[in-house]
């Protein structure tokens, strides 16, 4: 599978769909298909090829509830099960994840949203992230959908981390290629009564992996600037300041406006992003608003990244391949 256009327009064609690209390096929308529908297997390959070349679709005014949306994730992958979720998790679907209202994601970890994001050592990158990053196997894709919006504000945003490796300039690719950084989650993070049974698994285990700066992606063979706005906190080998502000550089890098699509959700949207090749910003414009804002999401399993040089990710802490 390749993310050569061509390939991408032919798997279109033979489908019967049609793939509208909506910005220059990322985004398409995809329509004339019913996604709680069976899909038949040249469908599936259409949207599977525009997502390796789009990095994230978009679909509108679909139908799926729970189960379809469960369903559909299986025609393309493994889909991950928590383990212990959140009490928003809808119960009899362990796969889904739902949102509600806002991420509370600090407050999951015990201090307001606005002291977490503090916290964190890269102040650009404030909410940027890929799924699951800290993960030695982070999710290859998720697939999120709408139930309720709020009449304005809550777009999502999506970056190619593809598109800003190849941004670089030469020497700085090659100074990347051979660099390894690692991506954290919970350290620092105090309990507090009342966290919920995901967020007390999550501060049990502190999570940590060694990535490469640099991924070969494993369907496409292109490479990724592997930086994480949530997760990554040093670049090893390199000193702290060095480290700081080469990362800073890097993922001021991998948002560039150009580099990124902004979606607006009605109910019925479904994003469906590769989480190996893109980060992405949840939206934060809808906490002070008296609208809700509802979103369920099915992850799909992933590998363990590979390096230009051909090295996997080590787990540090807390990961293993396929145990959640
Ligand atoms: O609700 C959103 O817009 C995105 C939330 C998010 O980061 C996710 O579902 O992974
Ligand atoms: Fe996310």
């Amino acid at each position: 599978m390749t993310t050569d256009s061509r390939t991408t327009d032919e798997a279109a064609r033979k489908a019967g769909v049609e793939v509208k690209p909506v910005a220059g390096y990322i985004g398409a929308e995809i329509s004339g298909v019913d996604l709680a529908a069976g899909l038949d297997d040249a469908v599936v390959a259409a949207i599977r090829a525009a997502v390796l070349r789009w990095k994230v679709v978009f679909f509108r005014g679909q139908r799926l509830d729970h189960a379809a949306h469960v369903a559909f994730a299986r025609r393309f992958g493994e889909t991950v099960v928590l383990p212990r979720r959140g009490k928003a998790s809808p119960p009899d679907f362990p796969e889904i994840e739902t949102t509600a209202d806002r991420l509370e994601l600090g407050g999951r970890f015990g201090m307001e949203h606005d002291e977490w994001l503090r916290r964190r050592r890269h102040t650009l990158l404030r909410g940027w992230h890929c799924d699951h990053g800290a993960r030695v196997d982070p999710p290859a894709a998720t697939i999120l959908r709408a139930e309720t919006v709020p009449p304005y504000g809550g777009d999502t945003t999506w970056s190619n981390l593809a598109a800003a490796y190849a941004g670089l300039s030469a020497p700085l690719r090659q100074f990347v290629d051979g660099l390894r950084a690692e991506h954290r989650l919970g350290v620092g993070y105090q309990p507090r009564p009342g966290d919920d049974a995901y967020v007390r698994h999550l501060l049990d285990r502190q999570v940590a992996t060694l990535h490469p700066l640099v991924r070969v992606h494993p369907e496409s063979g292109e490479r990724i600037l592997y930086v994480n706005g949530y997760y990554v906190e040093q670049i090893a080998g390199l000193s702290r300041p060095e480290s700081g502000a080469i990362l800073e550089m890097l993922l001021e890098q991998a948002v560039r406006p150009e580099y990124t699509v902004r979606f607006r959700w009605e109910p019925g949207s479904v994003a469906f992003w590769d989480n190996r090749a893109t980060m992405h910003l949840a939206p934060g414009d809808t906490a002070h608003l008296d609208h809700p804002r509802i979103m369920h999401r099915v992850m799909l399993a992933g590998d363990v990244p590979v390096g230009v040089d051909g090295t996997a990710s080590q787990p540090v802490t807390g990961t293993e391949p396929g145990r959640w």
